[in-house]
């Protein structure tokens, strides 16, 4: 097995790297890749991103958000965890086998002295009854990744409210997440294995996976420059791009409302592809032109809110809504309500 420690603790870099790997690699041996990321949400390839974080709080406190390409649920990273992938080729077996690639983790997990690890339900991780790594699968092509996270030292208060998602009227298709109790494995490891850095947890796994009492004895992967390169390509195509991130959610439709002093109103959407396909508009304001050249203007946009806000700039607002200011209504627009 070779193997590589991803240089990066950009997520959307590293899910570039493994997904290169998957593709252009030679995978006679499979390869054994880890990385860390800084703080970070990744949803699921048929998840609704707004049926699953927190975007205010999201945004607020600066977390990446990216889609990767396996399914499943959202789960958030911080420099607290570790990720696992191993990248193989597919030989007929493998898919929905999280068990032979998880095996190796927990065989050196109970080396560390975090002796109740195991594999629970269909793709958890588990010690104590509580969740420490969620896994997930990519086949393509005759190859396939199967991936999973491990809690080392995260914290586990950003969880709570990152993928909290405020009480809203979406309804959406969708995988949705299975939300569980998860917990951090420092503390059930043995005591020189309670303080390391997440570099030097790591590394252990590495070792002990491998086989081997030194990194330096490993069979490491060296990404080369024309690696670089296919590298970056994928996250511009992908990980990095609006259009895979949020284009990617199923259709959903959803509702907004807002009480202003001069008025109330209320945006009916539906959302495809990432672009408003029809909006309807209700409320109480006192505009002088006719309403259905805004919504005209807005069908087709964009759902995000640089779109929004470069369609109402193209329109007169104070000659459709009255006295609503254009700003309060890009933000109710283009803003997740709070709960
Ligand atoms: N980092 C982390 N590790 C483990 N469990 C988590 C994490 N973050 C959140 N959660 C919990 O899992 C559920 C979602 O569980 P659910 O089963 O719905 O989804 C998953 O597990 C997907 C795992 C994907 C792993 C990839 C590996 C490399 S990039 S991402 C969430 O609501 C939380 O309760």
């Amino acid at each position: 097995m070779r193997y590589l420690a991803s240089p990066s603790l950009d997520i959307r870099q590293n899910l570039a790297i493994e997904t290169y790997l998957m593709e252009h690699a030679d995978l006679t041996e499979p390869i054994l890749y880890f990385y860390v990321n800084s703080p970070c949400i990744i949803v699921g390839r048929y998840q609704n991103v707004l049926a699953e974080i927190n975007q205010q709080y999201v945004k607020d406190h600066h977390i990446i958000l990216t889609r990767r390409t396996s399914g499943g649920g959202a789960v958030y990273d911080d420099l607290g965890n570790v990720s696992f992938s191993f990248i193989t080729k597919d030989d007929g077996d493998a898919v929905g086998n999280f068990k032979r690639f998880t095996d190796p983790v927990i065989k050196a997990l109970h080396q560390m002295g975090a002796t109740g690890a195991a594999m629970t339900g269909r793709n958890d991780l588990t010690i104590d009854g509580k969740k420490f790594s969620g896994n997930a699968m990519h086949v393509e092509n005759g190859r396939m990744f199967s991936h999973g996270t491990l809690m080392y030292d995260v914290d586990q208060t950003q969880i709570e409210h990152a993928l909290q998602v405020p009480a809203d009227k979406l309804a959406t298709k969708g995988i949705k997440s299975v939300r569980s109790r998860v917990t951090n494995l420092k503390p059930y490891c043995a005591p020189e294995f309670q303080n390391l850095t997440i570099e030097e947890f790591r590394d252990t796994l590495a070792k002990e996976i491998l086989g081997v009492s030194d990194l330096t004895q490993a069979h490491h992967y060296q990404l080369t420059a024309e690696d670089q390169a296919g590298v970056k390509a994928l996250a511009d195509q992908y990980f990095n791009n609006w259009d895979w991130i949020y284009g990617n959610d199923p259709a959903y439709s959803l509702t907004r409302r807002r009480h202003f002093p001069a008025g109330t109103v209320e945006f009916d959407l539906d959302v495809d592809g990432g672009k408003i396909k029809a909006i309807q508009i209700h409320g109480d304001f006192f505009g002088q032109l006719p309403i259905e050249d805004v919504t005209a203007k807005l069908t087709g946009v964009t759902y995000s809110p640089a779109a929004i806000q470069a369609a109402f700039d193209q329109l007169d607002v104070p000659s459709y809504f009255g006295k609503i200011p254009a700003a309060d209504l890009v933000d109710l627009l283009s803003k997740q309500p709070q709960a």
